[in-house]
């Protein structure tokens, strides 16, 4: 595995394998990251992240395991010996099920970093409250410290949340943050945003950076760009 330093996580969210090893065969694994979520997934299954994880790629696996605590303690164990750098699943699915997905990967000979989620960075105070939760500044620090309460490793929030996160968890609990928006980029469907370099600033460990990467013109000059704007 190569020893990879930037915190840029690029989402490979393609409908097909063509597509990502085309990025992936662009950019190398000290200038990125790679995210397979649900989209490609579901489109090219493990093979194509087993070529990514052989590519040299740190991989997050993002599939957001939601179900019972023995479902996901065996969806993480199956990630696991695809050979990702992180794998994640929803704080929301609580206590045990978070519980029993870390003593799954203590056991495992590759252990990948174990992270939950905790609000969609899609959703704002007014989407909680239609499903009957408290806004981001309670909902977020809530799941966050029952995540690491069952030992996992950091959280996915907006980097909104960071620095309050930061002075809840510690500086070793890692915060991975979409939601990036460099300065005069689209919003697409992202509610909780905040640019690259506020980010790394408020103590994101992570940034997730997807289209603004890869659906411009020059998606290497882009993300150069954006390595050059945080120095790393
Ligand atoms: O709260 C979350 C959790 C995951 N995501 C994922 O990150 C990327 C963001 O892509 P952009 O194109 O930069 O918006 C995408 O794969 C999501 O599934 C998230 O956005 N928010």
């Amino acid at each position: 595995m190569s020893m990879v330093h930037t915190p840029i996580i690029v989402p490979l969210d393609f409908d097909n394998a063509a597509q990502a090893l085309a990025f992936a065969d662009r950019v190398t694994p000290e200038l990125c990251r790679l995210k397979v979520g649900k989209e490609l997934f579901t489109a090219e299954g493990p093979q194509l992240v087993e070529q990514l994880v052989g590519r040299g790629y740190e991989v997050f696996l993002d599939l957001k395991f939601h179900d019972i605590p023995n479902t996901v303690a065996q969806a993480v164990k199956a990630a696991a010996r695809l050979g990702v750098w992180m794998v994640n699943v929803h704080a929301q699915g609580g206590r045990k099920m978070m519980c029993a997905a870390r003593e799954m990967l203590e056991a495992q000979s590759h252990r990948p970093l174990l992270i939950g989620v905790t609000v969609l960075t899609s959703l704002d105070g007014h989407d909680l409250a239609e499903v009957g939760l408290p806004e981001p500044a309670i909902q977020v620090p809530l799941l966050a410290r029952l995540a690491q309460e069952c030992g996992l490793d950091g959280v996915v929030c907006s980097a909104r949340e960071a620095s309050t996160l930061k002075q809840l968890c510690g500086a070793d609990f890692k915060l991975v943050t979409p939601g990036i928006r460099p300065a005069g980029s689209s919003q697409d469907d992202q509610s909780r945003v905040m640019t690259p370099e506020a980010a790394l600033a408020a103590g994101a460990d992570y940034l997730v950076i997807g289209r603004p990467i890869t659906q411009s013109v020059d998606p290497l000059a882009t993300l150069t760009a954006i390595r050059t704007s945080l120095a790393v």
